[in-house]
């Protein structure tokens, strides 16, 4: 029989939800080539940031101090890009975890990608660079 899905309680579950997600992203027809253009070989770099990114937001265990969004505002990303990354990433956390802060982990991606397209659109109507 199959075990019923556990919450996202550790460091280890966050690595599996990175992980997987990633997998996914990076054979993504449409916003595969987005990230491997700017990543390259360097996914070993981008997965560890990646990892202490979402141990701050969803564990509290403050391992992250970049700013999230300046990388972002000249990506050649726009909504449909946006509406796959976060299809990919909630059929993720699904797929492993369930509890509040399962939940957490999709409110905050849809959140944020919200967030992200809105700066993304400002940035690149305005000409102006993003300081956060
Ligand atoms: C289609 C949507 C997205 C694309 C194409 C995208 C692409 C990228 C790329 C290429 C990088 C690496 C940048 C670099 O190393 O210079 C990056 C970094 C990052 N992304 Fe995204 N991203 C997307 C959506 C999101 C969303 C919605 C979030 C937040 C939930 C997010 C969080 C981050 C964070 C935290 C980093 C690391 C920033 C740092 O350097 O500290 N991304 N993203």
């Amino acid at each position: 029989m199959k075990q019923p899905l556990q919450d996202i309680s550790n460091l280890n579950d966050i690595r599996i939800l990175v992980n997987s997600f990633y997998q996914k992203v990076r054979v993504n027809q449409l916003i595969g080539p987005v990230f491997n253009e700017v990543i390259r070989d360097q996914w070993p770099v981008h997965l560890e940031k990646m990892y202490r990114f979402w141990e701050t937001l969803l564990l509290g265990n403050k391992t992250y101090f970049g700013a999230p969004f300046p990388p972002h505002a000249q990506l050649p990303a726009d909504k449909e890009h946006f509406d796959t990354w976060l299809r990919l990433w909630q059929e993720t956390v699904d797929e492993h975890f369930k509890g509040p802060v399962a939940d957490e982990a999709r409110w905050r991606a849809d959140k944020m990608a919200i967030l992200f397209l809105s700066k993304i659109r400002y940035y690149r109507h305005t000409g102006k660079t993003p300081l956060i």
